[in-house]
């Protein structure tokens, strides 16, 4: 087997938490030191826009130096201007098409929930990544969609457009998924709520993923 992490089966994607506490930068270096990390999701929902501007500057460095993507959330052209490695956009987050076409060469992940069908719109569509979800109960935010374990078995078995898998993920529950051909697994609390700290919260998914691939 490869030691290069790109090539492992599944990896772990970490989103950041919805408001950045003081320190923020040191506790991502600390995370991203601790283990495999495939991307960083800048995800600041009631961030204005200067604030979402200044994060970017002062988190992609941190996060491309360790050879992690660096993927904004909601805003495509912001993403663009601001040279970031990508864009993750919900079903109602503008024009996907637009977006493709803005960020060629770019990372671009689509929300599906839990919908065969928007998900095979979007491989149609040029996603880098279809993200399902929310599989497990989560506090981070209001999920109104619950995906199902099957959903990845045949989208993995049928595509070839890597799945994202999210919701309420943590190591403890984690192996269905990996199981299931998740290629990604994106958490917020599982590393920035980890009661030992992010860092733990990173090994203790890379454990899990290990474990279960
Ligand atoms: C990897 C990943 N998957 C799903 C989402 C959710 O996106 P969206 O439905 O647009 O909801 P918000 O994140 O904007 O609240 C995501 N951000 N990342
Ligand atoms: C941002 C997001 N999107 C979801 C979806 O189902 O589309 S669930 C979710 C929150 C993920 O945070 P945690 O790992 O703490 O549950
Ligand atoms: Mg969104």
């Amino acid at each position: 087997m490869s030691d290069d992490p790109a090539e492992a089966p599944c990896r772990l994607y970490l989103i950041t938490p919805p408001v950045l506490p003081a320190g923020f930068a040191d506790r991502l270096a600390a995370a991203l030191d601790a283990g495999d990390v495939a991307c960083l999701q800048l995800r600041l929902k009631d961030a204005a826009p200067d604030e979402v501007r200044r994060a970017i500057e002062t988190l992609m460095p941190i996060a491309q130096a360790r050879d992690v993507a660096f993927i904004l959330n909601d805003d495509a052209v912001l993403a663009a201007e601001m040279d970031c490695d990508g864009v993750h956009l919900g079903q109602s987050d503008g024009d996907h098409a637009g977006a493709r076409m803005l960020l060629a060469g770019k990372i671009l992940g689509i929300t599906c929930h839990d919908s065969r069908h928007l998900a095979m719109k979007a491989g149609e569509m040029g996603a880098d990544y279809v993200a399902f979800g929310a599989f497990f109960p989560t506090t981070t935010k209001e999920a109104s969609h619950r995906a199902e374990l099957g959903l990845l078995e045949w989208w993995s078995d049928v595509f070839t457009v890597p799945s994202v898998a999210i919701g309420g993920i943590t190591a403890a529950n984690c192996a269905p998924l990996v199981e299931a051909g998740a290629d990604f697994l994106a958490v917020v609390g599982a590393v920035w709520n980890h009661p030992e700290g992010p860092a733990a919260g990173v090994r203790a998914m890379n454990a899990a993923i290990a474990a279960a691939g």
